[in-house]
């Protein structure tokens, strides 16, 4: 494949000195980027969903650290690692679903024990090697979840798991980008994913700059699409995939899956091994974000509801094991997913 035509959109660009990111909130009508500093820049950066997506939001925190080595400057390891420690801890409050987020400081932090007076250049090796693992993650994830999807297929997606969520190529939309390679994949459909809209704003954007024919679908569509046939996979990314294989996602996910169950259609989670927590036993145990009510009041600076109506904004909801057909990670595929595969597959916590 060719992958570089895929590279052009990238959510996160470290610059030698500062740290690059392209502000999503503002997508598809304005590419601006926004540059951070300090660790509490892109905390910020991350909690506004300037930047946002789990493995994205991991790279992200992972150079934050980096910009908290170089703002405390020339100072010796022991003095080091306690403002370190104090920039880990606000880095990794920005959002709780997404475990890659604590996976990347923690790979940071264990970077950071083995190294001697070095220790930011060696935070700076480490970033720049989560963010190269996770790209290789991705084409390889391609690779392996398009094979499971017979030629002439058409699939259904939710949120967005492209290069604007990771270090590029994307997840399940990497799954969608080699599947349409390798003409498998006839049909995609994007829903729109309120409250945020990532499929809306970002999935059919991104389609579009790949020469990817994308038809953008109501959330709500779902099941009567699925109901005339049109689909045979969903494809999904994930925040967060506990030891028995529940999976948090963006919301709506659990709902596709019942869906998708129903109506005889596959349902394929996608994520690097980055997003498998194992020391999490199952999905009631996941923190599920719950962002501003305001969200649902209204886009864009315009309200779409009266005055005084009460919201409630779970960003991201559980789906059983039970209910997916497939877990993809760049370790391989396990299918009909369960505690003792994903032991089998993970070791134990
Ligand atoms: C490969 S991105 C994984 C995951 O992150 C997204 O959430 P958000 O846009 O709120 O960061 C969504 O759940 C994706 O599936």
């Amino acid at each position: 494949m060719d992958y570089a035509r895929y590279d052009r959109v990238r959510a996160v660009e470290w610059t030698g000195k500062a740290l690059k990111l392209l502000d999503q909130r503002k997508l598809p009508f304005d590419v601006e980027y926004i540059t951070c500093e300090s660790a509490e820049e892109v905390a910020e950066a991350i909690f506004q969903l300037v930047v946002r997506g789990a493995p994205a939001i991991g790279i992200a925190a992972a150079w934050g650290l980096v910009l908290a080595g170089k703002v405390i400057g020339e100072k010796s390891k022991q003095e080091a690692v306690p403002l370190l420690q104090l920039a880990a801890v606000k880095l990794n409050a920005a959002r709780p679903t997404a475990v890659n987020l604590a996976w990347a400081l923690a790979r940071m932090q264990a970077a950071l024990a083995l190294a001697g007076e070095d220790w930011l250049q060696r935070l700076q090796d480490c970033a720049k090697d989560i963010e190269a693992d996770d790209l290789a993650a991705n084409r390889h994830m391609g690779q392996l979840g398009a094979q499971l999807i017979a030629p002439g297929s058409g699939v259904l997606t939710h949120c967005n798991t492209g290069s604007l969520a990771t270090a590029g190529f994307g997840t399940a939309l990497g799954v969608i980008r080699a599947g349409v390679a390798e003409q498998r994949v006839n049909r995609v459909f994007a829903g729109e994913t309120r409250p945020w809209l990532q499929g809306a704003r970002l999935t059919v954007w991104e389609l579009q700059q790949d020469g990817i024919d994308a038809t953008l679908i109501a959330d709500a569509a779902a099941s009567h699409l699925m109901a005339g046939g049109q689909v045979q996979w969903v494809i999904v990314g994930a925040d967060r995939i506990t030891a028995n294989g529940d999976v948090a996602n963006k919301i709506g996910t659990y709902q596709l899956a019942i869906a998708a169950r129903h109506h005889g259609v596959k349902f394929m989670v996608v994520a690097p091994s980055s997003t498998v927590d194992m020391a999490t036993a199952s999905g009631s145990e996941i923190e599920i974000e719950q962002r501003d009510p305001g969200e649902l009041l209204g886009y864009g600076g315009r309200r779409t509801v009266a005055e005084g109506i009460r919201a409630w904004n779970p960003v991201f909801d559980v789906t059983p094991a039970s209910l997916i057909d497939a877990i993809v990670t760049e370790k391989g595929v396990i299918e009909q997913p369960n505690a003792d595969k994903m032991r089998k597959a993970f070791g134990e916590a």
